[in-house]
């Protein structure tokens, strides 16, 4: 999944709406997650669809996700995740229905205020300077890459880069250097950088991609600390492997060839038949201490 890093300013204007031919089958596709508590709603979708060069991306996607809650968004190769995503973010709009961010309506806010309030984890960091760890951390308030020229943190917003640093783990790597950074020193670095503008929404893009798995344990491990941190925090991870949640999640969006196939609490949302039904393969989910796993299921 490729979602696009968000642009540092608003996007197009809204595309026409899709005709009924081309948005497809919609209430019928479209699995509603019920609020399971009486928080309010940081995220939601309503009745979405997305078409690129008249094609239909997304199908009729209704979703709502509450304050704390912790979702994973898993679905094969071209499913529309990083599309998903990229509404969560701020960055683009659906063809038709609605996307509420934080309250606002995507389409009728400055997006680029809004991304102010969401941080966002993408392991492919196009950073292609030696900056310090504090430095990249430090680029979350500004919302950029590089370090901007004639930019200058003030002291209380280097504590706070040091401060997200102890919460992920590198408190001891302040001075590192991104270029000499692991995978995995990498990703906790930009989960710290995120976590810097003290997000009301966290959006993890394929976080564990690349890393091995001593590295993939190590940040799942930190992911799942966030939660100590911040018990309020709410997130989205996209993965298409299971074995790459992380304990803490609360809720699963199952999605497939651009419609819903499940919604809700994660145990009930991540079986063995959505799982199946959403891949087009056989696949057995078994769960253990708290982690999923996943396996082709064997005739006989
Ligand atoms: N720029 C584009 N132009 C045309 N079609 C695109 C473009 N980007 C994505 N698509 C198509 O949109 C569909 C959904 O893509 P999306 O990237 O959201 O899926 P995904 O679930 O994130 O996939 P992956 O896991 O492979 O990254 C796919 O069929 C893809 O081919």
């Amino acid at each position: 999944m490729t979602a696009p890093e968000p642009p540092p300013v608003a996007t197009a204007a809204r595309p026409a709406s899709l005709t009924e031919a081309e948005r497809g089958p919609s209430s019928a596709t479209t699995a509603r997650c019920e609020p399971a508590s009486a928080a309010s709603a940081v995220l939601e979708l309503r009745d979405v669809h997305f078409r690129r060069g008249g094609r239909p991306i997304l199908r009729g996607i209704t979703v709502t996700v509450r304050a704390g809650e912790r979702w994973a968004l898993l679905g094969p190769n071209g499913a529309g995740k990083s599309t998903i995503l990229s509404f969560c973010g701020a960055v683009s709009h659906p063809s038709e229905g609605t996307v509420d961010v934080l309250g606002s309506r995507i389409g009728r806010v400055d997006l680029q205020t809004l991304r102010r309030r969401i941080g966002h984890v993408n392991p492919r960091h196009p950073l292609d300077s030696p900056l310090s760890a504090t430095e990249v951390v430090l680029t979350g308030l500004t919302g950029t890459v590089e370090t901007p020229m004639r930019w200058a943190p003030q002291a209380d917003e280097v504590e706070r880069a040091w401060e997200m640093l102890d919460v992920v783990g590198l408190g001891d790597r302040r001075e590192a250097n991104w270029f000499t950074m692991s995978q995995g020193e990498r990703g906790r670095a930009l989960i710290a950088r995120a976590l810097v503008i003290r997000p009301d929404l966290l959006l993890l893009d394929e976080p564990t991609t690349g890393l091995d798995v001593a590295a993939r344990e190590q940040f799942l491990e930190t992911v799942d600390g966030l939660v100590r941190h911040d018990p309020e925090m709410t997130s989205i991870l996209v993965t298409h492997h299971l074995e790459e949640l992380p304990e803490t999640t609360t809720h699963a969006l199952v999605i497939s060839d651009g419609a819903v196939v499940a919604a809700g609490a994660v145990d009930e949302a991540l079986t063995t038949e959505t799982i199946s039904r959403a891949f087009r393969h056989p696949i057995e989910v078994a769960k253990d201490r708290g982690r999923w796993s996943a396996r082709a299921g064997r005739a006989g």
